[in-house]
């Protein structure tokens, strides 16, 4: 109904009513008049005949159906009844066009009444009409408010729905949480239900075990009674033992003391100079060797050696050959499948003495490449089981040194290492870029060497720092028998001082080991200039050691050390107050046979020594 209304004129939008007819009536209803509720401004044309009380009658009509209606009623009684301003003149009887005039009259006026009445019925209509727009207006303000106000409702109440559901949410989540906590509580309270009930079951048995307990402490204060009587008795008893102990202390020291006395005369029994002969084995760079050595005793104690066929001239000499066989015999002969821990095997007793306070002094004596320094230090890259003597003898003696500790003993290891070359000392402990001038001297009967890098060792694995540093400063040349030759004499020196706190005793020993130069003879070496020298210088101090050792077995009055520096140094310990062991070192190869024959036949010179008595150096 609204929206019919609006296609007449009336903006609702805009909130604003006006509406207009004037082509048949003069109506105006203004907005601002409607909206200051105010009576309508009516115009109604003055030339109408109807009376205000009838426009009265009209306007209290509500509705346009029935305005019409009235309208409707108004028109019928003027169709019965002749209006009333009207009068007829009488006509004759006869006078028909008279009366048809008049009749035309009256209709005329009548006709124009109606038309007033419809006009003013009309304007009546369109001010209801104008009153139900004003009246649309104002509901369609009061509906768009009420929507606004029923939006704004809405959304309050949707933001109320979303926070109550927030809310209902959280309180869900708490409802949950107390009912987990609830459910925990309840079986937490279970839990200690539980145990009340075994606590109490606990509580009553312990009230029973009290009372044996009870009985059972009686008795056991009974049995400690006892006991402690015993443990009077024991006390005794312990100190009567532990006067025993004391005893078989002393008695083990004596042991002890006897052990090194019998160990000596063994060392003194096998000789005071020792000769062990070892043959290395064929290399690959050696070739394919006919084998020039048999071992004839199961002792080990003998080694022949056959001339090979490449020294016979002829075939002829075939049977010569086998007569030229050389038999030498030794304190012990190891062929080629001898291992390292062999040889330290039938060394280690000698180096044991220079712990007891010997000093000791081991050798190896052979051509060059005939395996000395693999003997006495192991390969280049040594293994556990390749290590020579030097590093061996170091461990059993730090090995040994703290098995005594508990006897009392406790020792202090120096270490020294030098090289003899040319006859000049060389530090191969010292800075090789600082080199020192060395002399050999004699103090209050003991042999030093001025300058020299004399290292306090503490542990064996700094030994093996030591050992890498001299390989380092070593001068190696090269020979015409051996790429790699060492063409001087090293002397690697461990002094050895042990005091024993519970016996007072002291001892002092010195173990040398020494790695020579190589023996071979001038003509073999065919060396020539500095190497002629070098030559020269070895053979003349190995000639040295062997007189030395010879005037020593021979007790010449005077012994010969000062012919060559490295005697003048060992002086010490070749002498009746040491044990010495000489490696001969003999190559497998065909070539070297005349300097394999001259090497043992040296070694069997000093074999034949006998130099004396060993005595302990007691400082
Ligand atoms: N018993 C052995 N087992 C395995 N290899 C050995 C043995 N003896 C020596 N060799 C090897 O033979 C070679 C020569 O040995 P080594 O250098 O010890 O001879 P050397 O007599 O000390 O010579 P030099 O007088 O030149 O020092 C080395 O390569 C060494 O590793």
């Amino acid at each position: 109904m609204f929206r019919t209304r609006a296609t007449k004129g009336v903006n609702l939008e805009k909130n604003h009513c006006f509406y207009s007819r004037t082509a048949s009536t003069n109506v105006t209803v203004s907005q601002s008049s409607l909206s200051k509720k105010r009576p309508l401004s009516t115009t109604v044309p003055s030339t109408s005949q109807a009376s205000s009380s009838r426009s009265k009658s009209l306007f209290s009509v509500g509705t346009r159906s029935s305005t019409n209606a009235k309208t409707a009623a108004a028109k019928k009684p003027a169709t019965s009844s002749a209006p009333k301003g009207a009068t007829a003149p009488k006509r004759a009887a006869w006078d028909t066009k008279g009366k048809l005039e008049d009749l035309t009259k009256q209709f005329e006026s009548f006709r124009k009444e109606m038309l007033n009445k419809e006009n003013m019925a009309q304007q009546v209509v369109e001010q209801k009409d104008q009153a139900i727009v004003k009246i649309e207006c104002e509901m369609s303000e009061q509906l768009q408010s009420a929507n606004k106000e029923c939006e704004k409702l809405k959304n309050e109440l949707q933001q109320k729905n979303t926070e109550f559901e927030v809310e209902r949410e959280s309180f869900v989540k708490k409802l949950k949480e107390l009912k987990d906590e609830n459910a925990a509580l309840q079986d937490k309270l279970e839990l200690v239900n539980q145990q009340l009930r075994t606590e109490q079951k606990m509580s009553a048995k312990l009230r029973l075990d009290e009372k044996d307990l009870k009985l059972d402490l009686e008795a056991r204060d009974n049995t400690i009674q006892q006991n402690l009587s015993k443990i009077a008795g024991l006390d005794t008893r312990v100190k009567e033992c532990e006067g025993v102990i004391e005893e078989l202390k002393r008695d083990k020291l004596e042991h002890e003391y006897e052990r090194r006395k019998l160990h000596n005369t063994i060392q003194e029994l096998k000789g005071n100079i020792r000769v062990f002969c070892r043959v290395r084995p064929c290399l690959p760079s050696d070739g394919e060797q006919e084998n020039i050595y048999s071992y004839p005793d199961i002792d080990q104690k003998k080694i022949s050696l056959t001339k090979p066929l490449s020294f016979n001239e002829t075939a002829i000499n075939e049977t010569l050959r086998k007569t030229e066989k050389f038999d030498f015999s030794f304190d012990k002969v190891f062929d080629q499948s001898s291992g390292q821990s062999d040889i330290f095997e039938e060394i280690s007793q000698l180096v044991q003495s220079a712990l007891d306070g010997y000093n000791v002094c081991i050798f190896a004596y052979g051509q060059t490449g005939s395996g000395k320094t693999y003997t006495m230090q192991g390969p280049d890259m040594p293994t556990d089981s390749s290590q020579g003597v030097i590093p061996r003898s170091i461990a059993q003696i730090f090995q040994s040194a703290s098995q005594l500790e508990h006897m009392g003993w406790k020792y202090t290891i120096e270490a020294s290492f030098l090289e003899i070359y040319n006859e000049k000392i060389f530090d191969l402990l010292g800075n090789p870029g600082k080199p020192e001038k060395h002399e050999i001297q004699t103090a209050s009967g003991d042999v030093v060497v001025t300058n020299l890098t004399i290292v306090n060792v503490g542990h064996p694995a700094q030994v093996k720092g030591l050992m890498e540093t001299a390989v380092k400063n070593r001068h190696v040349a090269e020979t015409m028998l051996n790429a790699k030759s060492s063409r001087s004499h090293s002397v690697f020196t461990l002094k050895i001082k042990g005091v024993n706190s519970t016996t007072s005793e002291t001892c002092a020993g010195k173990l040398h080991l020494v790695d020579l130069a190589g023996s071979e003879r001038l003509k073999e070496s065919k060396a020539e200039g500095e190497r002629l020298k070098e030559t020269c210088c070895i053979n003349t101090s190995l000639s040295a050691l062997g007189n030395v050792i010879m005037s020593l077995a021979a007790k010449k009055s005077h012994v010969p050390f000062r012919d060559s520096k490295l005697t003048y140094l060992l002086q010490n310990s070749l002498g009746g107050n040491s044990k010495t062991l000489m490696f001969i070192n003999v190559s497998p190869r065909e070539e070297h046979f005349s300097e394999s024959i001259n090497s043992l036949r040296f070694a069997t010179k000093v074999n034949n020594c006998s130099i004396g008595t060993a005595k302990k150096v007691i400082k």
